[in-house]
Formats: C-alpha cells, structure tokens, sequence
C-alpha cells in the first residue's frame, strides 16, 4: 500500500505512524512537509499524524488545516484517496471541513492519557474491516482538545448513515455521543482520537490499532 504522513511543525506521533505502516504494509510510506505543495502519485492512504501542530495556537489543528499541502490532501480526499488522521489529525481534517464537528476541550479539562475502551461501529467498511462490528477494542489516547461536538442534527445525520465508526465504550472527554472517530459521507476519510499506531505490537500494551491499518491494507488489496 503505497502511503504517505504529513508532517507539520510540531507533530509527534508522525514517526510512530511511519513505522506502524512501514511494519503493517512492508512498505514505508513518504514523509511529506506541510509546506510542500504535491503529494506523491499513486497514494492509496495519506496519514494527518497525532501532536501539537503549530504548538495548538488559536485551536488544535487550526494553522495546520491552511498548511499548503492541505489543497492536495483536500483534492486526494475528492478523488477517493484514504485519510486518516489520529488524534490531532482528526483536528485538522475538522478544521479543514473534511469532516463535521469539532473537538473542544475535554470535559474535565485535564489531558486523558491511558488506554481506553471504545466500540467499533458498523459502516465505514475500510478502516474498520480487522474488526467486528460492535466489537470492543483497547487504544490509548493522549489529548486535551477531544471532545467531539456537532449540533443535533449533524449528529443525527452522522448516526444514520452509519459515519460513527468507533465509540467510547467509557467516559472518556465528554465527546457528544461518546463519538471517537467519525467518517466522511463516502466512508472514505477517518478521523480518530485514539491512536492505532501505539497498539501495533505486545511491548505497546495491547496489538488493537494493528488490525485498524491490517483492514486497510486488506481493503486496498
Ligand atoms: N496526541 C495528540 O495528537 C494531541 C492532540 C491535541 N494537540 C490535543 O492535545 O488535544
């Protein structure tokens, strides 16, 4: 699977991803600067990594959303490529209007970081094809802006068209509807706030976020 992680000034889980895909697909993806203004040809998944881009100034994911290369990620995104971004990449495709809603600070207002229980929803075949649906799965998460919000008919949209992909099977950050990870209307962009890439092998302390990019390899095949 040919794939590629953007990084932006402050990103900290891009490596981590790097290595997930690179160890997942046997294939490392290509590491693409957010100044940069074309991807490369042929990519089947593009990666918007977890961190604190543009150290969250104004909103997490607010600068990074008007990086240059966003205009090619938003028109990958047009022609069906996979996106998906973790964590503070799920800021940035809401704040890039590639997906609804936004995450606000947690409802404790602390920073959540431990692993967490969440649901894989039906829908959203690609990125949850290593699961079963209504499964219960373990990924840690590590942020302060997660609480997911729409208004109430958004919500309503995203829930029956199956765009909910994972839910908190917890309390977690407050998120409208325990909603983790939500798609777009194609099912072809994620955004996720736990991160996969920290639950690839034993050593992470569970192997969850293994089977998220094994499906997507899967998916593409
Ligand atoms: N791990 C991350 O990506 C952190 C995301 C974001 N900056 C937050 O704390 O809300």
């Amino acid at each position: 699977m040919k794939s590629a992680v953007i990084v932006f000034p402050g990103s900290n889980c891009d490596r981590d991803v790097a290595v997930a895909l690179r160890d997942v697909t046997g294939r490392a993806p290509a590491m693409v600067w957010h100044g940069d203004h074309d991807l490369p040809d042929g990519l089947e998944l593009i990666v918007l990594p977890g961190g604190f881009s543009h150290g969250d100034y104004l909103r997490s994911g607010a600068v990074a959303a008007r990086a240059p290369v966003m205009r090619a990620v938003t028109n990958a995104a047009a022609r069906g490529v996979r996106v998906l971004g973790i964590c503070n990449g799920f800021q940035v495709l809401t704040e890039a209007g590639l997906l609804p809603g936004a995450l606000m600070r947690n409802a404790g207002l602390n920073f959540v970081c431990r692993h967490v229980a969440l649901r894989v929803e039906a829908g959203a075949a690609a990125f949850t094809r290593g699961y079963a649906p209504g499964e219960l799965i373990q990924l840690p998460v590590a942020h302060h802006d997660g609480s997911y919000v729409a208004d109430a008919a958004t919500l309503d949209r995203l829930e029956q068209q199956g765009q909910v992909a994972f839910r908190y099977a917890e309390p977690v950050n407050g998120s409208a509807r325990d909603i983790a990870g939500v798609v777009n209307e194609a099912g072809t962009v994620l955004g996720l706030m736990p991160h996969p890439e920290r639950a690839i092998e034993a050593a992470h302390g569970g192997t969850d976020g293994r089977r998220l990019f094994e499906g997507l390899l899967h998916a593409m095949a």
